[in-house]
């Protein structure tokens, strides 16, 4: 197990950051840690990192105690903070040979992590000359300077424009290969790009931890049809898989299927067969977006 969480609470002041949260993370995961904000994602990050210290509760990464064991748990983690610090007047490279000799780190690490990030070409810049998608890169390297087995990114993609968003995501699967990552983020599609798992955390209570893959094979399908005339929502039932019809307004109907078979066409094909003209179709998927607005909504309004 590379990362523990049993039980842990941290307040500050009144407002209850983390709320008796639990979770395990396997070695070679690529977990999501999704919440709106102010759910608890930073400070479940920091305890991980020894940066906060939980109120109760117990956690473990690589199998050190957060609490007894910092420096083991220091050496096992890299970790990219949510507003990363940079120097900006310093070169790439000096910035990671200071960042090995401040954590005493063999520099020949230095050059395996920019040819792990793909900051070669850009490693003879200043960081402050550099692009915001490229900045996050020295961060990522010098997270991964001490070769640690977690590696836990804090919003690793905001601000990024959507090119350098797209290469970081492929960075952070490339380099999830050899690592265990848990990622906070509020962006559904970047869990689903890039994560194996999802926790979803709100007002400091965990309300999900699902795997991707379970979520895809759970989700019921729903089209969301027009016809061009009404028709009887127990006719519309008869299509195959069809659990539920209803009728949205107009001629259009919201039909939702069990099965993962894509049945578009088959709509398609049912309205032809019985003189329909099928004016719009399409699929209002149940999926990850749907599972957050439900679990995470709940408790906001
Ligand atoms: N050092 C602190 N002092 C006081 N309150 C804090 C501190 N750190 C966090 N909080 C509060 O704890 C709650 C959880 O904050 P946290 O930063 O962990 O949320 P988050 O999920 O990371 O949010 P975001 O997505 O906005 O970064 C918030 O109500 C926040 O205001």
């Amino acid at each position: 197990m590379s990362i523990t969480v049993k039980n842990i609470s941290k307040s500050f002041g009144n407002t209850k950051a983390l709320n008796n949260v639990s979770f395990t993370i396997n070695k070679g995961e690529i977990v999501g840690f999704l919440g709106p904000n102010g759910a608890g994602k930073s400070t479940m990050m920091k305890v991980l990192t020894t940066y906060h210290q939980a109120d109760s509760g117990e956690a473990y990464v690589n199998s050190y105690d957060v609490t007894k064991d910092k420096k083991n748990v220091q050496k096992s983690i890299g970790y990219l903070a949510e507003h990363n610090p940079l120097y900006l007047d310093m070169y790439v490279k000096e910035y990671l040979n200071f960042n090995a000799e401040v954590y005493k780190v063999n520099k020949e690490n230095i050059a395996k992590v920019i040819e792990q990030t793909g900051l070669g070409p850009e490693s003879p810049k200043k960081i402050g000359q550099l692009s915001k998608g490229y900045r996050q890169r020295v961060g990522l390297a010098a997270a991964l300077l001490h070769d640690p087995e977690v590696l836990i990114l804090d919003e690793p993609t905001t601000g990024l424009d959507p090119n350098q968003l797209l290469e970081i995501r492929k960075l952070i699967l490339e380099i999830g290969k050899e690592k265990t990552i848990l990622l906070s983020t509020h962006i559904m599609k970047e869990v689903e790009a890039v994560c194996d798992r999802v926790l979803i955390i709100d007002k400091g209570c965990l309300v999900a931890d699902k795997r991707l893959s379970d979520l895809r094979k759970e989700e019921e399908q729903v089209l969301l049809v027009e016809f061009d005339f009404r028709v009887e929502e127990a006719f519309l039932k008869k299509l195959p898989y069809a659990t539920n019809v209803i009728n949205t307004g107009g001629f259009i109907y919201e039909i939702t299927f069990d099965t993962t078979k894509d049945m578009r066409a088959e709509v398609f094909d049912f309205a032809h067969d019985n003189e329909l003209k099928t004016l719009q179709l399409s699929r209002k998927n149940k999926n990850l977006e749907s599972l957050f607005t439900e679990l995470t909504q709940a408790s906001h309004s």
